[in-house]
Parts: C-alpha cells; structure tokens; sequence
C-alpha cells in the first residue's frame, strides 16, 4: 500500500508558541483515520498546516508523493486536498443551491459541476429540500451538511473533517454520520477530527490520540479498547 498522505515531524503554533512538537501521522490509500483527544491539544492546528493555513515551522508534509508544507491554501485546494474546518462559515445571504454552485473551485471538478451536484445531492437530500432556502434560515445540522456538500463539489481526493458533529442533536447527528460513511463508500478517503470515539471506530481504520501536540499512541479499529481505556487516555490515571 501507498501513503495518500505522510505527515512527518511537524511542528508550528502561533506567535511564540508551539502547539505541535514533532507531529508524524499517515494515512494509506483507501483509508480513513481519525484523530482524537483532549480539547486544545493541537488537532485543529495540524489540519489548519495541513491545508496551508498555517505555517510549518519544521517537518514535511507530503501528499500524492509531493510536498505540501507552506504551499498556498488555493494551491492545495486545486491539488484535492480540502478542509472542512469547524463551525464553517458560509454567507447567510446565499440559498442552498448558491452556495453549493460556490463550492466548485477546483479547475478540475468545474466541467463535473453538474454531475458533483447530482452526487451531493444524493448524500444530503436534505438539500435538495432546502434548495432555494437562505442559509441564514437553515439548522446547525444543515449547514455542516451544506458545508460538506461544498467541499464534495470539488471532487475531493481527501477530504479533512474537524469536528463534523460538534454541537448536534442526536437524530441530525446520526443523519450527518450515515452521510459521512456515504461519502467514504463513494471513495473518498477522510482525515476526521472527532472527539466520538465510537463514531470514529466505526469509520476509520486506525484513529490516534493526539496528546500536547505529538501523536502519543495509535489505535487499530478491528482491536479497539474499552470504555475505560480510552477514558485513561483522554485523562490519564
Ligand atoms: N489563532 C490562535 N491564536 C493563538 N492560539 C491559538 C489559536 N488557535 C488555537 N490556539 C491554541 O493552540 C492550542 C491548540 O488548539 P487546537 O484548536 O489545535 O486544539 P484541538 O486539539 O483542535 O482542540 P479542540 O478539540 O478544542 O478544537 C490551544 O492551546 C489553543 O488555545
């Protein structure tokens, strides 16, 4: 197997301080992996390097077999790589169907608009309903969808995700996660930050406790650990 992506000794933060001291993960062809731990521990911050929003002070970062540390973001889009960040924003103004239209930046997926659009569609019906609705009028729920569905218009080749459910009631949460595990049999290999463990045993293959900006340990998700375990992780003894 091949690495999509090698996440290698990254270390940034902001002004003076380092949040990531030495980051290394990996993520194989036709994989997920998901990325855990306590609040403030530097998750956010490695996807923020990740998609070239955030200056490596040191370590590489490799997709497709070319290094992507502190290319521009726009450049990193076009290579596929796109993020959706927590809490996206988007322009209230805007319907359902603007907004998605917005989504297409790559130059590859714009000539594939209308067949992304088909396919977003079929992952969220829910916009489909929502059409010519105001953003400003939609739920928390459907605008995470909204905001996944602008990042499916670009014909992701890995899609990063920061906290997809944060904040959602349980039925919309569930709604979001049977969509998130459409688009990963739709091929899309994911990068997700989620602090539900089992919702992340059930989509990735290995997750990883991030830990005062390392990786301190890695989990295989067909031998997952107990309730207690993760517990101890998260809090120690
Ligand atoms: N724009 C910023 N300026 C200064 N410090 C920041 C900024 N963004 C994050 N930090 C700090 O960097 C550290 C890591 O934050 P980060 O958001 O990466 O954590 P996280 O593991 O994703 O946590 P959470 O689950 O709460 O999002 C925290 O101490 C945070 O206060």
């Amino acid at each position: 197997m091949t690495a999509l992506i090698e996440i290698e000794g990254v270390e940034t933060g902001y002004g003076r301080v380092k949040v990531l001291h030495g980051l290394s993960v990996e993520l194989q062809e036709g994989a997920n992996i998901g990325l855990f731990g306590p609040n403030g521990h530097g998750k956010t911050t490695l996807l923020r390097a990740v998609s070239g929003l955030l200056r490596c002070w040191s370590g590489s970062i490799r997709f497709l077999g070319q290094e992507i540390a502190n290319l521009s973001p726009r450049r990193i889009v076009e290579m596929g790589l796109i993020h959706v960040p927590q809490g996206s924003r988007l322009f209230p103004e805007l319907t359902v169907g603007e907004t998605l239209a917005l989504g297409a930046q790559r130059k590859e997926a714009r000539p594939e608009q209308a067949k992304n659009q088909e396919q977003v569609l079929a992952i969220f019906p829910k916009l489909r309903e929502r059409w010519r609705q105001r953003v400003s009028t939609l739920s928390g729920g459907e605008r995470q969808m909204l905001s996944i569905g602008m990042a499916m218009m670009n014909h992701p080749r890995l899609l990063l995700l920061d906290e997809p459910t944060l904040g959602l009631a349980p039925k919309i949460k569930e709604e979001l996660a049977v969509a998130i595990h459409k688009i990963s049999a739709e091929g899309v290999p994911l990068i997700v930050v989620e602090q539900d463990v089992e919702f992340l045993l059930d989509l990735t293959s290995r997750l990883f406790l991030v830990s005062h900006g390392v990786v301190e340990r890695s989990i295989d998700s067909e031998h997952p650990l107990g309730h207690e375990d993760i517990m101890q992780m998260y809090f120690g003894h």
